[in-house]
């Protein structure tokens, strides 16, 4: 177990509750974190990352709790988090960027500067150190911020939807970089890709108007597809048969 989300609750307005009274222990390994548009993933992260507070409830990795204001420095040394949008930081080139959000965990310059070339390198940018942050593409930029959180070693890193708006080769990329890192730290991603389940993920949370509709191992989840479904659509069948959608 990584992070524990205890009884949480959070809303953007009072009495318009987004997710209400979650608990969950998110498992090591890699975790995908499904559910329709609007069912709280990107609320969920947020809180995950400690970027925002619940209203009730707490979220803990060990004995470190986001609502204690004297552990939010180590817990966000612990935990990385890649938001749907990474933003080039103007007039830095990548390794510099990279560095810097390390600087920005608490780590010294020197610690930064030196982590930041393996970083990028591990990510498959390190031809690209020299580059302007801004001149990459949006697969490149996403890699970048994988880097950032590679820095600082996180322990768990949480990725908002890291393949949307990808081409299928960049995806692919994707999904090479994840099986690579998998033994670095463990990783939530946000995603409503279903295809290659099976290969890139050990457990499933699927979320629904708040709620956790499932909460296990992939092979479970995928057993929940009727037994006629062919292995390339069950994740998509059972996800369809949980939410209830159409196929
Ligand atoms: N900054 C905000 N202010 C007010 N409401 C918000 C804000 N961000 C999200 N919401 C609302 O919170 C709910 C959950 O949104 P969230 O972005 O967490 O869902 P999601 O599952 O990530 O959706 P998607 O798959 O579309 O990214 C939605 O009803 C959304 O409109």
């Amino acid at each position: 177990m990584t992070i524990h989300v205890s009884r949480c609750s959070f809303g953007y307005r009072r009495r318009d509750l987004v997710l209400e009274d979650l608990t969950l222990d998110l498992p090591s390994g890699c975790v995908v974190l499904l559910g329709p548009n609007g069912a709280g993933k990107s609320t969920l992260l947020a809180l995950l990352a400690s970027a925002r507070r619940p209203g009730s409830g707490r979220v803990t990795l060990d004995d470190l709790d986001t609502r204690r204001r004297g552990h939010l420095k180590q817990y966000r040394r612990q935990v990385g988090w890649l938001p749907q949008q990474v933003t080039p930081v103007p007039g830095l080139r990548v390794r510099e960027q990279a560095a810097y959000a390390g600087w920005l965990k608490g780590l010294s310059r020197r610690d930064a500067w030196d982590g930041s070339l393996e970083a990028i390198k591990q990510v498959g940018l390190g031809e690209l150190a020299e580059r302007s942050a801004a001149q990459l593409s949006g697969g490149q930029l996403r890699r970048l911020g994988i880097a950032q959180t590679l820095v600082h070693s996180a322990r768990v890193v949480l990725m908002d939807e890291p393949t949307a708006g990808l081409d299928p080769t960049q995806r692919r990329v994707f999904r090479a970089l994840l099986d690579d890192l998998k033994d670095r730290a463990d990783f939530v991603v946000s995603t409503h890709q279903t295809e290659d389940l099976a290969h890139s993920y050990d457990s499933v949370i699927l979320l629904d108007q708040g709620r956790v509709l499932f909460e296990g191992a992939t092979a479970s989840f995928l057993d929940l597809a009727p037994g006629q479904v062919a292995q390339e659509h069950r994740a998509e069948a059972a996800y369809a048969g949980l939410v209830k959608e159409e196929m």
